[in-house]
């Protein structure tokens, strides 16, 4: 059947067609995209503005390389839509990020022209270097390679330490710069202030004619003696190309372009091509660009949440439901920070995901937004911990990964009392296996020294951000991307390695790490008349409440604990470790948490019910456990 909508899009089986598509067809595919993009976000949260302003480049790329057997790697993949809707899913698009469905991120198992599963920032370039290396060692030299990194990821570590190694090596390679100005708030850093000079460059701004006049007859991209005598001839300085960053690096440097010109961009990338060594292609775009509310509130559009387009005005539907931990880290946060002049809260480029613009705005001295650059937040906030400041990394838990060398040593070893928010701890849904926060607990409680908690309820969290603050060891606290129980008692005070006792229950006993809690009452509110269940709150995993541990084995009583983290290493085995150390029969224990598999993408309620981790669920489980216990006692 036709699609009369897209029919551009409706055709492609894959990219192949592209390379003969005239202009004109080619600037209509971006009309069909940005329709389907638009279409998408009414009816779900996704990356929107970055998508949007890839349009012109994913077409351009297409179009002149064949990534079937061409390397195509997109940094971080929050923005493969376009190249998505070109590489045969058009048809499973409207899939996108629900369960069984397209994966928002690049995913080798949906197609060939997916290499890796990526959703962190900052790893193209790394791998397009290796995957250079290895298709010229496995004498697979006519396959090319392009990197595509946003400004935002620039920055990163990783990726310098990738330049470095491309300029040595020297091998061909495409680096495409997207430069919209843009991380998911405005870019921070002076790498960016960089990148605004070379914007100024007159080769992109006014004077583009008189100085492309000069380049005529400065082969820009030659050998570079040749270039460099020819520059001395002209008596054209190497800074007016701008670039000399990379060009000192060994990395040619080609640009700034318009991003959204699609010919434009096709030449470029053709002298990308024809460039031998390690080439930077600096492209320039508008992040939300042909969705005007996405290019004038790109922050806000960056993944926004379902809207409607009444006539240009976007109107976002309202959720009602209760606060999310978020915001309740946040004010605590907040409030840590009105108290007390020590206290500094450093961030990786997610302010807007952690909420902080008011933390921000209330205490910008105090406020650090390092970008995209975990392993320099924690390495950052340890060095300030050690002058007698009180530094909080707020930080989501898949992210603070990239930084675990720096809690190794930088922190836990020093014993310094670095403070580590985890956010989005736990499964993050829609975004999938790349962002779940599913391993923190047990990397974490490998650590000396470190204090590690999760609340339960709301009321707890900024209990234990103060408890944390007066520490003199690291800590953190975990809690998940959902909204906080409200508690119905007034919480026990924290104290180190003790955990709250919510209800007794003489058959058998739930101890919930974290926001948990929530099920485990309900599965016990479930039970009652059946089972009488005791329901714990354990607060802490490190150090674990052994007494708790012993309470709750005596007696015959059977325990089921719950996480919202990896069964293997997390907080069931701390449970079973302490049981252990105590000798304890743990036979009647049963640990529920998230399998040792990676979890795809879905809804949280639903992969939290595959994991046997919804109330109804846990109550089935307590009922097996009841009867095994009482066949083992002969009842
Ligand atoms: C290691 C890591 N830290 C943080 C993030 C969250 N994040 C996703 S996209 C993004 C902004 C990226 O900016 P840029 O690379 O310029 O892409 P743009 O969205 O502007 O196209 C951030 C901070 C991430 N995905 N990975
Ligand atoms: C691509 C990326 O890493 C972020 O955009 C992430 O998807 C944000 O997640 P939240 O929506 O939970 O803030
Ligand atoms: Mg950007």
């Amino acid at each position: 059947m036709t699609d009369h909508k897209h029919p551009l899009l409706a055709g492609l089986q894959d990219a192949t067609p592209l390379a003969n598509w005239s202009s004109t067809e080619l600037s209509n595919a971006a009309v069909e995209i940005r329709d389907v993009l638009c279409n998408l976000l009414a009816t779900r949260t996704a990356h929107f503005a970055s998508n949007l302003g890839v349009v012109e480049l994913c077409l351009a790329l297409h179009s002149e390389f064949d990534f079937r057997t061409d390397r195509l790697i997109w940094d971080t993949g929050h923005q493969v839509y376009p190249h998505k809707l070109v590489t045969g899913r058009y048809d499973r698009f409207e899939t996108i990020r629900t369960a069984g469905g397209l994966m928002g991120y690049p995913n080798p198992h949906e197609s060939v022209y997916d290499l890796f599963m990526t959703g962190h920032a900052g790893c193209s370039v790394s791998t397009a270097v290796g995957l250079r290396s290895g298709d010229i060692l496995m004498d697979q030299k006519d396959r090319r390679t392009v990197a595509v990194i946003g400004d935002g990821a620039f920055p990163c570590g990783v990726v310098f330490e990738a330049l470095n190694n491309a300029g040595e090596l020297g091998d061909d390679l495409t680096i495409v710069l997207n430069d919209n100005k843009m991380s998911i708030c405005h870019r921070t850093g002076s790498v960016a202030q960089y990148l605004d000079r070379l914007r100024g460059n007159p080769f992109y701004t006014g004077l583009k004619h008189e100085v492309t006049k000069l380049l005529d007859r400065v082969p820009m991209f030659g050998d570079p003696a040749e270039r460099l005598l020819a520059q001395m001839k002209e008596g054209v300085k190497a800074g007016l190309l701008g670039g000399m960053l990379f060009e000192e690096l060994g990395i040619r440097y080609i640009g700034p372009i318009d991003g959204h010109d699609i010919p434009l961009m096709q030449k470029y990338l053709r002298l990308c091509k024809e460039t031998p060594g390690p080439v930077l292609l600096h492209v320039v775009t508008e992040k939300g660009h042909g969705y005007k509310p996405a290019a004038e509130d790109p922050v806000f559009f960056h993944t926004p949440p379902a809207f409607e387009d009444r006539g240009g005005t976007p109107v976002t539907r309202g959720s009602d439901g209760r606060p999310p931990y978020t915001t309740h880290a946040r004010d605590a946060i907040g409030e840590a920070m009105k108290r007390d002049s020590r206290v500094t809260v450093i961030t990786a480029a997610m302010c807007q995901g952690n909420k902080l613009e008011p933390v921000r705005e209330q205490f910008p001295e105090r406020f650090f937004d390092v970008g995209i650059c975990e392993s320099h937040a924690v390495a950052f906030a340890a060095g300030q911990c050690k002058t007698g400041m009180r530094p909080i990394v707020d930080i989501y838990s898949t992210f603070l990964q990239r930084s675990y060398d720096q809690i190794f040593q930088e922190v836990a070893l020093q014993d310094l009392p670095v403070v580590f928010m985890m956010d989005r701890a736990g499964l993050t849904a829609p975004d999938g296996p790349t962002h779940h926060g599913v391993y923190d607990i047990g990397y974490m409680r490998l650590f000396p020294n470190l204090v590690l908690m999760a609340p339960g309820y709301a009321e707890e969290l900024p209990l234990m951000l103060d408890k944390a603050l007066t520490l003199d060891h690291p800590s953190g606290i975990r809690y998940p991307k959902a909204s906080a129980l409200e508690a119905t008692h007034t919480p026990a005070p924290i104290e180190i390695g003790k955990a709250e006792w919510i209800r007794e229950g003489s058959d058998g006993t739930i101890v919930a790490y974290g926001a948990m809690l929530e099920q485990a009452i309900a599965a016990a509110e479930q039970l009652e008349g059946e089972l009488e269940i005791g329901v714990v709150n354990a607060r802490f995993v490190k150090p674990i409440d052994a007494e708790m541990v012993h309470k709750t084995l005596s007696e015959g009583r059977f325990v089921v604990t719950l996480e919202e983290g990896t069964r293997v290493g997390g907080f069931g085995s701390a449970f079973l470790e302490s049981a252990v150390d105590q000798r304890l029969d743990t036979r009647a224990v049963h640990r529920l948490a998230l399998p040792d598999e990676f979890v795809l993408h879905g809804d949280r309620s639903q992969l939290l019910d595959q994991s046997t981790l919804s109330a109804q669920k846990i109550a089935e489980v307590c009922r097996e456990a009841a009867s095994e216990v009482g066949s083992q006692v002969g009842v």
